[in-house]
């Protein structure tokens, strides 16, 4: 079975991955970006009608695979919009907006209300937070996060299901309950108590010594594909 990673696990890893192995943050962003395009074009295709989906995008790098993934969903025929509300001033994450914006993609400023977010949009890409997220959600967070509990369409979660604690899972005071899951590189521990339809393995880019290291037992992609759906 895939090994589901603690907290501490997964940063140790990700540190990894750009230390020992000198990959760029831009690099693995990338990757795990497509990856989530795709799965999500897997499981809610392009061509339903009224393919909008809105990503939600954090103030960390799980925030920025939402832009990378938003991206790669307009070349795919989708009509996405990012809320981005704490954008961050790095380079990286500025060059990722503005690729965003030149290809038309539209950034709202607020988040509509439950009931306009369901009229207006098809799936919600939850890119809030990842695996650095310690719980309880600051106050803007929280704000948004109650929002986003309260839609009826689709929520699609990036890594972690934000606001869940990376390693128990959903707050006993109620979160997310997401239909879709993406883990990147390897599941969380919190993705055992996830209950939706579909659970995909994303983020094709660990190199087998890190992944025997690891004793991350990861189930073999299917020939190129970059995702992979788990049961
Ligand atoms: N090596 C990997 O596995 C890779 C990881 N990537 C992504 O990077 C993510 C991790 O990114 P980061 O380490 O930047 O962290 P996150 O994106 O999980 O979040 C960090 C940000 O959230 C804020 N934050 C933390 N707790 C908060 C709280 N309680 N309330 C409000 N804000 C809070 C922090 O101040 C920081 O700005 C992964 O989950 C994944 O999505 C990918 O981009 C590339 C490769
Ligand atoms: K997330």
């Amino acid at each position: 079975m895939v090994k589901f990673l603690g907290q501490e696990e997964a940063i140790k890893i990700d540190q990894e991955l750009f230390t020992e192995y000198c990959f760029s943050v831009d690099q693995l962003m990338e990757l795990a970006g497509l990856s989530c395009a795709v799965s999500i074009s897997k499981s809610y295709p392009p061509s339903e009608p009224n393919s909008s989906p809105l990503i939600c995008c954090g103030p960390g790098n799980n925030g920025g695979d939402g832009l990378v993934c938003a991206r790669h969903l307009k070349l795919f025929g989708y009509n996405p919009a990012v809320y981005y509300p704490k954008p961050t001033e790095k380079p990286l994450f500025h060059n990722l907006t503005t690729q965003c914006k030149a290809m038309d993609i539209q950034f709202i400023d607020q988040l509509p209300d439950p009931q306009t977010i369901d009229a207006k949009y098809s799936l919600i890409i939850d890119a809030l937070f990842g695996f650095s997220f310690r719980p309880p959600a600051r106050p803007q967070f929280a704000e948004i996060l109650n929002t986003l509990q309260k839609v009826t369409i689709p929520v699609c979660s990036i890594d972690i299901p934000s606001g869940w604690d990376v390693e128990k899972g959903c707050p006993p005071e109620g979160g997310l309950q997401p239909e879709m899951l993406i883990s990147l590189t390897a599941p969380k521990k919190c993705a055992l108590h996830f209950k939706g339809k579909y659970h995909y393995l994303g983020g094709r880019f660990v190199p087998p010594k890190l992944e025997a290291k690891y004793e991350l037992n990861l189930p073999q992609y299917p020939g190129t594909d970059v995702c992979l759906k788990l049961d």
